[in-house]
């Protein structure tokens, strides 16, 4: 029999209001031996709480919602008690007591949702996305998904697949019943509208990832040693996020700071100086770590002489307050002396110009990375699928719809959904 799980949903103690919800097969018979008479469904009523020897613990309101047409697809109780630490330490414990009745996990209850089926996995990652979500931004994406934006793109697209697979079938069972040859224009019409599915789904998979938008983009900043990579780092999250010092190679690792601007939250780097050789094992390391932030990042702020490793790099002319750096020289697009505001904010303004590309668009459906992996898996299955084998288009449009349907969690392990939930906290 499955465990009946509560916790606080709402803030934690001491608040307001606490909201405890319990969730499972004996929550409505807690309920009753906590506040006496159940209220109407969904109906919420004020009820006075007592522990099993008839102590009063609270005046609470008490709602029941009857699975499986709940949050969690379970018969589901919220308790709307006073928020002081010792109410709620109470009601826990008199909840405790009732055989089959425990406290939840972080995500359990969601995670009760998932398996379910009252929501599937985009919709649980929209969820942890929206519950860390800092910016509007942010906000507004993770909603689409909570919403079921991305699952019913997704959905939409393995009815289409269900389809061609049955008119695959039925083509094959036709042609094997009757011994007649396959229809070429109809096998041909499956093709194409295989190939018109794939192309649909690539242009999804060449958006930008909604990650983008909640983790952060990623600004790294390199050059060789002592080019003012940590100087300009503190300018630009304004703090001293990064130890400057006249010594070439102050900064041997990486070193991180999160910064929102203009409602975009980022990820800056700033890295060990790329010495040409070096003996020391440290720094060589530090090197090795810097290449690969090079390659990593969203956005690279080159500071350095040379030309940047690539071609999308903002390349800066740093120092330039310094006698001899003079103007801006040849390929450069900005100097940064440290000594003005207005060349630190035209960094930003560079950094927020490129930004703007690398960000899924606001209307857009926001998919992740992930996501858009199985997408891409879908529609390469799709594509590879051959115009004269309809044995391997069967099995190809099988493949595509496999993929897709990881999105919306089908298989996915319990390792996966360990992290996933991991990352929820107590009470969702
Ligand atoms: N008090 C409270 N507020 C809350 C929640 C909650 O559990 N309790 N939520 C917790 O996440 C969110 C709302 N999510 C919910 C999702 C589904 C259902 C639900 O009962 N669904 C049924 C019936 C829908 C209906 O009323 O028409 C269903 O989908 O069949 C309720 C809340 C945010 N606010």
């Amino acid at each position: 029999m499955t465990d009946t799980i509560f916790a606080v949903s709402s803030g934690q103690p001491p608040a307001a209001i606490a909201v405890i919800r319990v969730s499972g097969p004996a929550a409505f018979a807690a309920a009753e031996r906590l506040g006496g008479r159940l209220p109407e469904a969904r109906r919420a009523s004020l009820r006075t709480l007592k522990d099993a020897s008839g102590a009063v613990l609270d005046s609470a309101l008490l709602l029941c919602f009857p699975g499986p047409a709940t949050a969690t697809g379970e018969d589901l109780v919220e308790l709307h008690c006073h928020g002081g630490r010792a109410v709620v330490a109470a009601v826990e414990r008199a909840l405790a007591e009732r055989p089959g009745v425990r406290r939840a996990e972080p995500g359990e209850f969601t995670r009760r949702a998932l398996l379910n089926g009252r929501i599937d996995l985009a919709e649980a990652e929209g969820l942890a996305d929206l519950l860390e979500a800092q910016t509007e931004r942010q906000r507004r994406a993770a909603i689409g998904a909570v919403e079921g934006r991305v699952s019913q793109a997704v959905r939409g697209w393995m009815d289409r697949l269900a389809m061609l697979s049955a008119m695959v079938e039925a083509m094959l069972d036709f042609a094997e019943e009757d011994d007649v040859p396959l229809d070429p224009a109809a096998v041909s019409r499956i093709k194409s509208d295989m190939h018109e599915l794939a192309i649909v789904m690539l242009e999804v998979v060449e958006r930008p990832p909604v990650d983008r938008l909640h983790d952060g983009i990623r600004v790294v900043l390199a050059g060789p040693p002592n080019s003012g990579k940590s100087t300009l780092l503190n300018l630009l999250v304004e703090r001293e996020a990064a130890i400057v010092s006249p010594i070439a190679g102050t900064t041997r690792d990486r070193i991180e700071a999160s910064v929102l601007r203009g409602g975009v939250a980022y990820v800056l780097t700033d890295t060990a100086g790329l010495a040409e050789d070096t003996d020391d094992v440290i720094e060589a390391i530090g090197v090795t770590r810097a290449q690969e932030a090079i390659l990593q990042a969203d956005i690279l702020l080159w500071m350095a002489d040379t030309p940047p490793p690539r071609g999308d790099a903002i390349w800066l002319h740093s120092r330039a307050d310094l006698p001899g750096r003079g103007g801006l020289p040849e390929g450069r697009r900005l100097a940064v002396r440290r000594d003005e505001v207005a060349s630190v904010a035209s960094v930003w303004d560079a950094i927020a110009d490129t930004a703007t590309a690398l960000l899924p668009r606001e209307d857009a459906i926001g998919f992740k990375r992930h996501q858009q992996e199985q997408c891409r898996r879908a529609a390469n299955a799709l594509i590879a699928a051959p115009t004269d084998d309809i044995l391997l288009m069967a099995e190809e449009l099988r493949v595509a719809r496999q993929a897709l349907a990881e999105v919306l969690g089908v298989s996915a392990t319990e390792t996966m959904l360990d992290a996933l939930f991991g990352r929820f906290c107590l009470g969702k």
